[in-house]
């Protein structure tokens, strides 16, 4: 199949989580493509989307939202997971705006959302950065587990599989 891994990553974090599930996906045989959130024009020529954002005070960053927002009805018409990533000391699913990425989820019929620790680094910030999250208890480092992130995106390989084998196993009427 043909994948797009599309994240939205201000620092580089979420990206390489992307890029972690690009590889699976690839070790698969899929053919992925992965392009940032801002270049992604039309879905033409994918089956499969899997659509990531960072979390900054409690969003997902503005290009992976217009992205949703902007191709809903291509990203509906295909199958779709999203996946968050941030440092929220809550399960992220209650700590960063559950009520939005329900929404999101819902207008493009996301088939899952997987939350992943992220990283960190305080010599990355901006000084309006370093300034926000000196008043949260942000824990610095990398938080990262990659071993989770390749779980997942074994999962949504072998949803893909699943999928496959339920079209060609159709039987001809
Ligand atoms: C200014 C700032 C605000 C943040 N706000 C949140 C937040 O609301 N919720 C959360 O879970 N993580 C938050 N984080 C943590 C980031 O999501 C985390 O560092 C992430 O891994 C950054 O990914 P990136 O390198 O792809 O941009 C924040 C980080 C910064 C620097």
């Amino acid at each position: 199949m043909q994948i797009l891994v599309t994240v939205a990553s201000r620092h580089g974090a979420t990206a390489e989580i992307g890029t972690a599930v690009a590889d699976v996906l690839r070790a698969d045989g899929h053919v992925v493509d992965e392009v940032e959130p801002e270049e992604v024009a039309d879905l033409t020529g994918y089956d499969a989307v899997v659509l990531g954002s960072a979390v900054y005070t409690a969003h997902w960053l503005p290009a992976a939202r217009d992205l949703a927002a902007r191709l809903a009805p291509q990203l509906r018409e295909r199958v779709c997971w999203v996946f968050s990533s941030g440092l929220a000391t809550q399960p992220a699913a209650s700590a960063n705006s559950p009520h939005e990425l329900r929404v999101l989820m819902a207008d493009i019929r996301a088939v899952g959302h997987r939350a992943f620790a992220g990283r960190l680094r305080r010599a990355d910030l901006a000084f309006a950065e370093r300034a926000i999250i000196a008043g949260a208890r942000a824990k610095e480092g990398d938080h990262r587990d990659f071993d989770a992130v390749r779980a997942w995106a074994g999962q949504i390989a072998d949803e893909l599989r699943a999928r496959a084998g339920s079209v060609t196993s159709t039987p001809a009427s």
